[in-house]
C-alpha cells in the first residue's frame, strides 16, 4: 500500500468556545481525492487552513510524509498548492500578469504555457487586461488557471467550484478526475454536488465525533 502524503494526528480545533473538530485523524494517500463536508461554519475552511500550514490553532500534529510537518516544511511547502476561497488575485494586474506572479515561487513558468493555461480556463482575449474589468467568475477561473500549469502532488483547494458556470464546472471536475488518475491528490471542500467515483469524505460539524469514510 503507498505510503500517505499527509497525515493529519488527533487534530483539534475551538472556535469561540465551540469546538469545530476534535480526536480527527486521517491520511491522505496518492491518486486520491477527499471531500471535507459540513454545514457553513462547520469548520472546513479552517480544516484547510491548519492542513496547509496557513492556520496554527488548533491541536494535534500534521506529518508530511510520515515527519513533522514543520521539520519539513521546504518539503510540504514545494510539494503542495493551496487555493483559498478567495480569487487571491490582485485586481490592478492582467490574468497573465497575475499567474506569473502566482507561480513565481517555483521558478516561473514560460509565457507561452501560461496564456495556454488561460485559454484553457476559457479567457481566451483577456489574458492582457486588468483583472478589475473581468467579472467574479472570470477572476475565479484566473486563479483556476494555476491548477493547469501545477505540477505539486497535493492540491488543497477550498471552494473552487464558487461562481464558475455550469460549463466550467464540468471543465475543473474532468480536471480534478485527471489529476488523481495521473496520481495526484487532492483535498477540497465545495458545496457543489461533486461525483467523483471512489472520493473519500470527512464530515465536519453534524455529531460530536467526525466522520471519516473511505470510498463510495
Ligand atoms: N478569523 C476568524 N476568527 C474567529 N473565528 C473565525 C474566523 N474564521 C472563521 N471563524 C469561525 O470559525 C467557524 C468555522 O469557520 P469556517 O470558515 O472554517 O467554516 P466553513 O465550514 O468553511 O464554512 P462555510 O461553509 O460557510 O464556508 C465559524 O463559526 C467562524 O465564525
Amino acid at each position: 500500500m503507498s505510503e500517505p502524503l499527509l497525515q493529519a494526528v488527533n487534530l483539534h480545533c475551538e472556535r469561540d468556545h465551540r469546538t469545530l473538530f476534535r480526536d480527527l485523524s486521517f491520511s491522505i494517500l496518492p491518486a486520491t481525492l477527499t471531500r471535507v463536508e459540513g454545514p457553513n461554519g462547520s469548520g472546513k475552511t479552517t480544516l484547510l487552513r491548519v492542513l496547509a500550514g496557513l492556520n496554527d490553532n488548533a491541536d494535534g500534529q500534521v506529518l508530511w510524509h510520515g515527519e513533522d510537518r514543520g521539520a519539513s516544511r521546504e518539503s510540504f511547502l514545494r510539494n503542495t498548492l493551496y487555493i483559498g476561497h478567495r480569487p487571491g488575485i490582485k485586481a490592478m494586474l492582467t490574468p497573465l500578469e497575475n499567474l506569473q506572479a502566482l507561480t513565481a515561487g517555483r521558478g516561473g513558468c514560460p509565457d507561452s504555457a501560461l496564456r495556454q493555461a488561460l485559454a484553457g480556463t476559457g479567457l481566451s482575449g483577456f489574458e492582457d487586461i486588468p483583472c478589475r474589468r473581468l467579472s467574479a467568475g472570470q477572476q475565479r477561473r484566473v486563479a483556476l488557471a494555476r491548477l493547469l500549469v501545477a505540477d505539486e502532488p497535493l492540491w488543497i483547494l477550498d471552494e473552487i467550484f464558487t461562481a464558475i458556470d455550469a460549463q466550467g464546472v464540468e471543465a475543473l471536475e474532468r480536471l480534478l478526475v485527471q489529476r488523481v488518475a495521473e496520481g495526484g491528490s487532492i483535498i477540497l471542500t465545495t458545496h457543489h454536488d461533486l461525483r467523483v467515483p471512489g472520493m473519500e469524505r470527512i464530515r465536519l460539524g453534524d455529531s460530536d465525533h467526525e466522520e471519516v469514510s473511505h470510498g463510495l
